[in-house]
């Protein structure tokens, strides 16, 4: 099949050191690193194979692109897709599962670390002189944290979450955890639990579920509310798995702590009012970026669009 190839955003997965001439034996490719949403329907006209990473392809731009058979998703979430429409009109769409649960994990972790042992505040202190101004040999900022002993929840237990648990057992942490359904491979010392009973007894609770129309703003004022005070909620999934200000005036009222990889909204509105919240560490959606995983996650994408084109199914999710 000579499909016309179209990459709407590449730049993330690709800055530079991997290489996209993996997509020719498939047909004449044409990569972009972003496309604004008035720039898609013209770039994308004739092509029957689209790549998206975070591009958003509504109903509305699906039926305008008569052309198109397959979407491959540059993530594992999907929520930029509407897959009922694809679904709809006969569109294949495919993700890319598991391709850095170890990259996402380990900066969850670097997250929670940030908060319980306070690295970055101590060399800040260090190299400002407060150390050599002390009468002691060793001081601390304020309280630091022992992992160990303390409550771990996961929401969801998929490929991140699992290794979420790996981490949080090496470092002596109690799990427990909730998903849609008990997981038939949850740890024998793991602990399924509801929502609500994983919001109340979390010390560190970290989301690792889809964005749908089930799990939007999981984190609001309610849930917040059953917290324990100085819980440290983790999001590395998706931002509107939170409802933000309800989230920014707990942290202002000193209720909880956060550590986040994602936004509602990404680059994030210079007022979203996480970025002026207390309590709180922010990376830039960059969890997923390590060179090895965005090298698996094109193999992947490669791998899925090879068994579309012989016919067969391989990580749909239409
Ligand atoms: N920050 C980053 O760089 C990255 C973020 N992600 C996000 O992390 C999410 C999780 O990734 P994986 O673990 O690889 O996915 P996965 O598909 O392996 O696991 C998802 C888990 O969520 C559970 N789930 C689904 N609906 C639920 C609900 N309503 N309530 C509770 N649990 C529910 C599923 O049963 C499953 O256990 C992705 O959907 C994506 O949005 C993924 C990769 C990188
Ligand atoms: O894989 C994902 O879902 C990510 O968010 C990385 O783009």
């Amino acid at each position: 099949m000579m499909a016309n190839i179209c990459v709407l955003d590449g730049y993330t997965l690709n800055p530079g050191d991997l290489d996209w001439s993996v997509l020719a034996p498939f047909g004449d490719y044409e990569v972009y690193d972003r496309t604004a949403a008035g720039e898609l329907l013209t770039r994308a006209a004739a092509s029957s194979v689209l790549f998206t990473n975070k591009t958003p392809l509504d109903a509305a731009t699906l039926a305008a692109l008569p052309e198109l058979r397959y979407i491959g998703v540059l993530a594992t979430g999907t929520n930029v897709v509407d897959l009922e429409a694809a679904r709809r009109l006969g569109i294949a769409v495919t993700n890319v599962p598991g391709y850095g649960p170890d990259a996402v994990a380990q900066m969850a972790f670097a997250h929670v670390l940030h908060h319980t042992s306070r690295v970055a505040a101590h060399h800040q202190a260090v190299i400002s002189g407060a150390w050599s101004a002390q009468p002691d040999f060793c001081f601390t900022l304020d309280t630091l944290e022992s992992l160990s002993g303390k409550t771990l929840g996961l929401v969801g237990f998929g490929d991140i979450a699992k290794q979420m648990a790996r981490i949080g057992q090496a470092f002596g942490m109690q799990l427990l955890v909730h998903s849609r359904s008990r997981p038939k491979d949850l740890p024998a010392d793991a602990e399924f639990v509801s929502l609500d009973t994983l919001f109340a007894r979390s010390d560190v609770l970290s989301l690792h579920c889809p964005l749908t129309a089930q799990t939007r703003h999981m984190v609001n004022e309610t849930s917040l509310g059953l917290m324990k005070p100085g819980a440290l909620i983790v999001n590395t999934a998706r931002g509107g798995l939170v409802d933000e200000p309800a989230l920014a005036s707990a942290l202002h009222q000193g209720r909880v702590r956060a550590a986040v990889d994602v936004l509602s909204s990404e680059p994030p509105a210079a007022d979203n009012p996480l970025l002026h919240a207390p309590n709180i560490s922010i990376t830039p959606h960059n969890a997923w970026a390590t060179q090895k995983a965005r090298q698996r996650l094109l193999d992947i994408a490669i791998a899925n669009l090879a068994a579309f084109v012989a016919g067969e199914k391989q990580n749909r999710v239409d």
